[in-house]
């Protein structure tokens, strides 16, 4: 895989930077990014999916109270489909289930959980699209852009507290010392506002944040 490499320059395979509002379902934005690219890659077809099915129908999980991007990606499988964000729209609350089978074309075949590697996470990507992780979230909530690069115990790399979905990686100079540093890119689910024009950007190679715990991608045959 190249040194560096941004899912958001090919069209189509990261769709906007979503909000989900005052609702604890960072890991069902988590897993709709993840299956939209896999599903742009395999299918050649982009279509922005539905958050509020996994809210409302995923029982493995417990909605705006928290869940886990491979419980959504069991779901998606067993119900047979993903509705579009058109067909099943975000209302950032726990609903009563509506899905319907006739609404979803954009099916998954299985899932991997990937090694704890960055490397082996960075090939994947490279070949596969945007990765599905959780993180520590301690350093997002006071990130304002450039390259967090927060110590261990500031930024426990064994608990695990979001959802967020890798989309790219590369190095780049920070603003103080101008000392080049890997870094992956991070897309969110806190509004365009937030951060990096929703994007974050956190050390690459020694597990900031746990960035490498729990990493994971829909198969789409
Ligand atoms: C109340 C839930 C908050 C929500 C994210 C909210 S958030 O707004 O994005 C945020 C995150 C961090 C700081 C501030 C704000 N967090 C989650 O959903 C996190 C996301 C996560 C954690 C670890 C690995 C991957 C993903 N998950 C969780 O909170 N949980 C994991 C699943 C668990 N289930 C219990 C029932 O049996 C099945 C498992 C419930 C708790």
């Amino acid at each position: 895989a190249p040194d560096s490499f941004d899912w958001r320059q090919k069209l189509g395979v990261v769709s906007s930077v979503k909000n989900q509002e005052q609702c604890g379902s960072c890991w069902a934005f988590s897993a709709t990014g993840n299956i939209e690219g896999v599903w742009a890659l395999k299918r050649n077809e982009s279509v922005s999916l539905s958050e509020q099915e996994l809210v409302d129908c995923d029982t493995l999980d417990n909605g705006c109270g928290g869940g886990l991007p491979t419980n959504a990606f069991k779901t998606v499988i067993q119900l047979g489909g993903i509705e579009s964000e058109t067909d099943y729209p975000y209302d950032a609350e726990n609903e009563k289930c509506h899905f319907k089978k006739s609404l979803s074309h954009v099916k998954i075949d299985s899932y991997v959980e990937l090694p704890k590697n960055e490397t082996y996470i960075k090939n994947y990507l490279y070949h596969n699209g945007p990765i599905s992780i959780g993180i520590n979230a301690n350093a997002m909530q006071f990130y304002f852009g450039g390259i967090s690069h927060p110590p261990n115990w500031l930024c426990n790399p064994s608990s695990l507290d979001h959802g967020v979905l890798i989309v790219g990686y590369g190095t780049g100079k920070t603003r103080i010392l101008h000392k080049i540093q890997p870094y992956w890119i991070i897309k969110n689910s806190w509004g365009r506002t937030w951060g990096e024009k929703g994007y974050y950007r956190v050390y690459r190679g020694s597990d900031t944040c746990g960035v490498s715990q729990m990493a994971s991608s829909a198969v789409v045959n």
